[in-house]
């Protein structure tokens, strides 16, 4: 049995964590962390990790940019795996995650389907054989209620092509200030907002005469809450390190 403490437990994708956790044998829920309550929660919620009093767990984070520094000292402190999920990180939260993944294991992965990990593969492959001469677009579409923009799904698979792409691309998020023809080098990224969007992402390779599209779509938030019990069950006695989905297909 793997038991987890859920940060966020309040919030979207914390209480569909929570939903299938509850309909699974092999994890339960012992504690969360969140500002808020949800009314009858079946476990105790604390509201900071630094007030956190409750057992050891494998931590798996959907909340806020915020909470990643108490969150990791809490970690490190316990030795807790950690599963994190919250985007939106700056670059200084993604390097201290880095750090403590030499003291403990972390799972780090902005999208926690399986779909989104072969997306990323097959970008890749694109960006070999059409890069340098394709104009490469990113579109995503989520909900009205996110905070972050561009999506951290959207970063990873622009990371991904850039990997690939030499020079190095620029990722542009707005051209409405600017005058100027589309430079080759450039990876236009751009974020949608609308109602319940769970989360879609296309990536556009625009060539001469033709347009190839790779695109993802979830329907609903349980494919990311999927993933992240399928990653806290992988974690939970693995070596310090860090991992992603890339580890688990
Ligand atoms: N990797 C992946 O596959 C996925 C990642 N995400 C990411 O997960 C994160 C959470 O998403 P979602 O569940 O939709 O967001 P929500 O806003 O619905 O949930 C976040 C929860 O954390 C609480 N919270 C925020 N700040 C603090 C704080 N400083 N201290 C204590 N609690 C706090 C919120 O409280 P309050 O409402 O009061 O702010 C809320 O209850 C986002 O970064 C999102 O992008 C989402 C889906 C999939
Ligand atoms: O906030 C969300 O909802 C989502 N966030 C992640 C992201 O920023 O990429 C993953 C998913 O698309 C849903």
């Amino acid at each position: 049995m793997t038991e987890l403490i859920l940060s966020g437990a309040c919030g979207q994708m914390g209480r569909a964590v929570a939903a299938l956790a509850a309909a699974r044998e092999d994890c339960q829920v012992a504690a969360g962390i969140d500002r808020r309550h949800f009314p009858g929660a079946p476990f105790p919620i604390f509201p900071s990790p630094e007030q956190y009093d409750g057992p050891n767990g494998v931590l798996v984070d959907f909340s806020h940019p915020d909470l990643c520094q108490g969150l990791l000292a809490l970690a490190r402190e316990r030795r807790l795996p950690a599963v994190i999920c919250t985007t939106g990180l700056r670059e200084e939260q993604i390097g201290a995650i880095h750090e403590a993944a030499s003291e403990i294991p972390i799972f780090f992965s902005a999208n926690m389907s399986l779909g989104v990990n072969l997306l990323r593969e097959l970008c890749k492959r694109a960006a070999q054989v059409l890069g340098g001469e394709y104009d490469i677009e990113i579109i995503e579409r989520h909900h009205n209620q996110k905070l972050d923009a561009p999506s951290g799904t959207a970063l990873m698979l622009a990371d991904a092509l850039a990997g690939e792409l030499s020079p190095a691309p620029q990722y542009v998020y707005d051209r409405h200030s600017r005058r100027m023809k589309r430079p080759k080098n450039e990876i236009g990224i751009h974020s949608v907002r609308g109602g319940t969007i769970v989360g879609e992402h296309e990536v556009l390779f625009c060539g001469e005469d033709e347009v190839i599209t790779l695109s993802h779509s979830a329907s609903s938030k349980r494919v990311f809450a999927a993933g992240a019990l399928r990653a806290a069950i992988f974690l939970q006695d693995r070596a310090p390190g860090l991992y992603d989905m890339g580890d688990l297909v």
